[in-house]
């Protein structure tokens, strides 16, 4: 089943006098289970894909369908992973996950349960009542997807989430994600400029130019679960390195 269908997205900044084309006639899907990445290099529109998507962008031309059926971009159950987490220092973690809960207009009789079951699943159980700026770097991290599972949703965008991490701390945030994501199984449009990371974790990669022109698009066929030291994920993404630069040559 497609979660989501973005069709025809065409994308302009600004006004007649200095107009900025970031793409045009962009079609794109994510299955209700999948994985997807999308790649390519600065300022090719991949923030703005998601943007659109989350409805922080309108879109120019073009149309965003959720489980088959168009809908106004935003207006279904998603959420949004932004590279740095965005947390309100002010509130303690669990208060951060309620504010979510009470913007998606969650009944407040289930806030404790779903703030316990979220902080668990992504292993900060003892960190609820904690502040924000107490926390490590992939702490937090860690709280701003607890964050965007908290509402149950089913899609997530997630814009570089990891690349502020150091490579350890990101790797257990893959394993993190890679984890919730085996149980929960929801549909993921990922954004990286991490080849072994959008290997690592991806059922498909979507490559897109400086134009904004989507010019291929791989399958990932590595059986799950996945080991990152798998040679086999290397092979691949050596392959995928040459093959994507040489495209853009
Ligand atoms: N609010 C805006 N107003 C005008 N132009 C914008 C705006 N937001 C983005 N752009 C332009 O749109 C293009 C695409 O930007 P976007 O941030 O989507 O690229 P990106 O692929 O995510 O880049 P990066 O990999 O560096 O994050 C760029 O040329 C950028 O300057």
């Amino acid at each position: 089943m497609t979660r989501l269908r973005v069709c025809e997205a065409t994308k302009r900044y600004g006004d007649t006098a200095e107009t900025i084309n970031v793409f045009t006639g962009l079609n794109l899907s994510v299955d209700a289970d999948e994985f997807v990445t999308l790649m390519g290099p600065s300022g090719c529109g991949k923030t703005t894909i998601l943007n659109i998507i989350s409805g922080l962008t309108p879109l120019t031309e073009g149309t965003v369908e959720f489980d088959d059926k168009p809908v106004a971009a935003g207006e279904f159950s998603f959420g949004y992973v932004f590279q740095e987490p965005r947390l309100l220092d002010w509130r303690t973690v669990g208060k951060n996950i309620e504010f979510v809960l009470r913007s998606a207009d969650i009944n407040a009789s289930e806030y404790d349960s779903r703030i316990d079951s979220v902080l668990r699943r992504v292993g900060l159980d003892d960190e609820r009542d904690s502040y924000p700026q107490r926390l490590s770097g992939g702490q937090r991290q860690r709280v701003n997807l607890a964050r965007a599972l908290a509402i149950e949703p089913e899609l997530l965008l997630m814009d570089e989430p990891f690349s502020s991490l150091d490579e350890v701390t990101a790797r257990h945030a893959r394993q993190d994600l890679l984890d919730v994501w085996y149980n929960t199984q929801k549909a993921v449009l990922f954004v990286t400029h991490d080849m072994s990371e959008a290997v690592a974790l991806s059922d498909r990669i979507l490559f897109i130019n400086k134009d904004g022109n989507l010019f291929d698009e791989v399958t990932i066929d590595h059986e799950r679960p996945r080991d990152f030291d798998d040679p086999a994920l290397r092979e691949t993404e050596a392959q995928l390195t040459h093959r994507f630069f040489e495209s853009l040559q």
